[in-house]
């Protein structure tokens, strides 16, 4: 079988292909609510705010109350995933969200991002926490120690939590001539749910790995979400999946 032959199993199924074809060698994906087909050299792994904020014990989602001891296996699946992308030659990029450290980019009283931000609000609640929830150059902000950029990966901040919004990801994306994106990331229900959503109303098709992304908030804002994309606006799929469509061995490659 060579690297990106479809597996006999999926081969039978109802697969989703994008119109007009792919032009590289097209894999397939098994996801809900049907397989889909890719060639890796138009699909982006996009990663979404993998930082100490979201995804560690004393960061912002901790300190506004929201539960965050279930991350670290999210993070280690997330890592075989970014392995298998960049073993296959699906560009990755990560996003940071958050904004400078006088808060200019996060919006005064006139965004609803200055009432709507739980870390905005924690700080006004908390003055202690002023400079450093979100905040570029702060621990905080940084991404987690366990994933970290390479050389060919792109890092883009985010200033909200679409990751389409007041960032170059759309005009990247076209001159890579990238139009399938495979989600990972936190909040499955925030940012993830949010960037899909919008890539999905400027015509990109979006896959969420589930076992990849960690929801802000109780259990069922994660199924709701999964729901909602499995349902509107796009696929739901698993790492071991991801891996098996790009012929990653992740038992192996972890030896
Ligand atoms: C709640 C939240 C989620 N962000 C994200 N990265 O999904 C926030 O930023 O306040």
């Amino acid at each position: 079988m060579t690297l990106f032959e479809k597996p006999k199993a999926v081969e039978e199924l109802n697969v989703v292909r994008r119109e007009p074809k792919n032009s590289g060698e097209e894999t397939i994906l098994t996801a809900r609510p049907e397989a889909i087909a890719f060639t890796p050299q138009q699909t982006a792994l996009i990663v979404v705010d993998m930082q100490n904020a979201y995804a560690s014990q004393g960061g912002y989602l901790d300190l506004a109350g929201f539960d965050v001891s279930a991350t670290a296996p999210v993070i280690a699946n997330i890592k075989v995933a970014i392995a298998a992308a960049r073993a296959a030659g699906i560009k990755v990029i990560f996003f940071q969200n958050g904004w400078d450290n006088q808060y200019v980019e996060a919006g005064g009283a006139g965004s609803p991002n200055f009432h709507k931000s739980n870390a905005l609000k924690t700080m006004r609640k908390r003055p202690e926490l002023m400079g450093k929830l979100l905040a570029k150059g702060d621990w905080d902000y940084d991404l987690v120690d366990e994933l970290r950029p390479q050389p060919g990966d792109i890092v883009l901040p985010k200033p909200r939590y679409s990751g389409f919004f007041n960032t170059q990801l759309d005009s990247l994306l076209r001159s890579y001539g990238i139009h399938h994106l495979v989600f990972t990331g936190i909040a499955t229900n925030v940012c993830v749910e949010s960037t899909l959503r919008d890539g999905f109303f400027l015509e990109y098709f979006g896959v969420v790995l589930e076992d990849a992304t960690h929801q802000a908030g109780p259990e069922f804002a994660q199924k709701a979400a999964i729901y909602n994309i499995e349902t509107f606006f796009g696929w739901v799929s698993s790492v071991r999946n991801f891996c098996d469509a790009v012929g990653y061995d992740a038992k192996q490659n972890a030896a």
